[in-house]
């Protein structure tokens, strides 16, 4: 393979552990009927594991023009790879779903994985499932529970229309270079009964909230709203679980 040189404003972190590649790739569950699509190819260790699954396709999408040379050359033999050379945010997933459900995988870029995670809010309804690889802190901040230091804007938007599974930590050294933090990987699930609302609105309120935190809500919501909703108007943001920011929404 030929020499690639990592780059830090990509967040490139590769991953060097086959154990790790394959139980990210054994949460997937893939047959022969998927379209995956991988965020940030790298130089392909992931990608290379889901093509030996055999998936109807897969879609790599990676943003660095000097990894191009080395992932093409890897997976010049493969029909089902194709190579998206381009910013994973100037992507439309729906073009790549061919009237399917997708499953969405990637070992994110630490530095934009929120929004990654955000974005993936407003494909929901394609989504079969995805698989992440983030930063450990930022798994803990999904999976957080009212009233804890880490529930946060975060938690609420994806928690509302995700069931999140929290499948494994990984320490840095299972990375070339390894970051400075440890990683965790993830799986969300889209949720039976996906509320139906609109998400840009929506995360708009919930990130409003959360501004100043530890104002109490009256300041921020009319006492009759809270009262009708069943929540004290000297509660704060972090002591309302995610049913009650819909509530309080609608
Ligand atoms: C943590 S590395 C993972 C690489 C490889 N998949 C692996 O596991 O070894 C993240 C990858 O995402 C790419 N990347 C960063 N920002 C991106 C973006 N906005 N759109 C697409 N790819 C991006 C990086 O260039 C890098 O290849």
């Amino acid at each position: 393979m030929k020499k690639f040189k990592t780059k830090k404003k990509f967040g490139q972190h590769l991953l060097i552990s086959e154990g790790v590649i394959k139980k990210i790739v054994d949460e997937i569950k893939i047959n022969k009927e998927d379209i995956i699509v991988e965020i940030g190819v790298g130089t392909g260790q992931l990608t290379e594991e889901l093509l030996k699954r055999n998936p109807k396709k897969v879609y790599g999408i990676e943003i660095d023009e000097t990894a191009y040379p080395i992932i093409e050359e890897r997976f010049k033999n493969f029909e089902n790879f194709i190579l998206i050379k381009k910013n994973f945010f100037d992507v439309n997933l729906y073009e790549l779903a061919e009237n399917n459900k997708i499953k969405l995988v990637g070992n994110l870029p630490y530095n934009v994985a929120s929004l990654i995670l955000i974005n993936t809010v407003f494909y929901i309804d394609i989504l079969k499932m995805s698989v992440f690889m983030i930063q450990k802190e930022v798994a803990e901040r999904l999976l957080a529970k009212p009233k804890t230091k880490n529930y946060s804007f975060l938690t609420v938007f994806i928690q509302t229309f995700f069931d999140i599974e929290y499948i494994m930590s990984v320490p840095a050294r299972f990375f070339s270079p390894p970051p400075k933090v440890t990683s965790a990987v993830v799986k969300l699930l889209p949720k039976k009964d996906i509320p139906d609302i609109d998400k840009k609105k929506f995360k708009n309120f919930v990130s409003s909230l959360f501004a100043n935190k530890r104002k109490m809500l009256r300041s921020k919501i009319d006492k009759d709203i809270l009262k009708k909703v069943g929540i004290e108007e000297t509660a704060r943001v972090d002591q309302l679980n995610v049913e009650d920011f819909l509530k309080l929404y609608k």
